[in-house]
């Protein structure tokens, strides 16, 4: 089921999760427990997961890591809705019992995996469900870093509004353009078919994954090495995964690599752009603007020297905030657990 974007998600495990126990009748006992580190998880799942287990609720808002480790203790699953650090610490207050854990993010950086691994607990996560959401606003983002949205609402604000200039807020053009993809998963895939309607003209990516033949030709997508991508593209998306190889890989390196009229759009985790770097590349026109729903730290405290820029859209890491995809990566990260506790393939293994 790996992959399913709607409908698939609501399959239940085949059976019901049930602790394996000698004793008759011993019922608190037999009942897995499953930790739920935030309070607002959508109901849809806690009603999943509450038909056969007993949810440990965590209250904490912010969600709190003392509270975490405090309701850990002795539980069979995980349901991680925070994006606090998931490490060795909560798998040894958690205990040995521990079956089954999902996250509900696409993103597992915060989750010691190798750790994970060695103990053989199943970790899930919900990618896919979320990369439509996510590439509605880094379209957003595209077109709003392109055409200088926010610069101009502070001209507005300023009485700076000056229109009797010919090239008075010009902005760069999507059609025609090469638009390069730092990372071609299902999130660069879902930007790449929105902008099928923007003429643009070719679409270079680099990837750690290999890409379907038939992919690369619907897109009309080349794979390139990262210095290529960086000299040629007029739209750059940051769309993999924050892992030791992509921490800040654009940095004062990059930046001047990419042309001066250069669009960033970073939808994908801050810690991949040098924060630094880029404020410097904004500031000096190394490149022309960026867009980003991702940086470092989040939050972003509100006088960082990033928001006194006129070429920078932001937004707070909102990519998968709506309704549905939210309900639905709980859902699935509902299932995910669930299954994880009878031991069935996770809709959405993370490895
Ligand atoms: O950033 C959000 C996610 O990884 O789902």
């Amino acid at each position: 089921a790996r992959g399913s974007r709607r409908g698939k998600m609501t399959e239940a495990p085949s059976t019901t999760p049930k602790v394996e126990s000698s004793e008759e009748n011993s019922s608190e006992e037999e009942t897995f427990k499953i930790l739920v580190t935030h309070p607002e998880v959508p109901q849809e799942a806690l009603d999943l997961m509450s038909r056969g287990c007993k949810l440990i609720m965590c209250e904490s808002l912010p969600p709190n890591r003392t509270e975490i480790l405090q309701k850990a203790k002795g539980v069979h699953g995980m349901f991680w809705g925070s994006h606090i650090p998931l490490d060795k610490e909560v798998l040894d207050v958690a205990g040995p019992q521990l079956k089954s854990i999902s996250t509900m993010s696409a993103g597992i950086d915060y989750v010691d995996v190798e750790e994970l691994k060695k103990r053989k607990i199943p970790l899930g996560h919900t990618p896919i469900v979320l990369s439509d959401a996510v590439a509605d606003l880094a379209m957003g983002l595209m077109l709003s870093a392109a055409r200088r949205f926010h610069e101009g609402r502070t001209k507005i604000d300023s009485s700076t509004w000056e229109n009797y200039h010919i090239e008075w807020m010009w902005g760069q053009d999507v059609r025609d353009s090469t638009v390069g993809f730092f990372g071609f998963g299902s999130i660069g895939q879902a930007i790449a078919k929105r902008l099928k309607g923007f003429d643009i003209e070719r679409v270079l990516y680099t990837t750690r994954r290999p890409i379907d033949k038939k992919l690369e030709k619907q897109f009309n997508a080349q794979k390139v090495e990262f210095h290529e991508l960086l000299g040629q593209s007029d739209f750059l998306f940051i769309a993999a995964p924050l892992t030791p190889e992509t921490e800040g890989i654009f940095n004062s390196t990059a930046f001047p690599k990419m042309k001066k009229t250069a669009v960033l759009i970073n939808i994908a985790r801050g810690p991949i752009v040098n924060q630094d770097d880029l404020y410097t590349a904004l500031k000096t026109n190394q490149i022309f603007s960026a867009g980003i729903d991702v940086m470092n730290p989040e939050p972003l405290p509100a006088n960082d020297k990033l928001l006194t820029l006129p070429n920078i859209v932001i937004t707070p890491h909102i990519g998968s905030a709506t309704k549905r995809t939210r309900t639905d990566m709980a859902t699935i990260a509902a299932h995910n657990v669930l299954r994880g506790l009878v031991g069935e393939p996770m809709l959405s293994p993370a490895y």
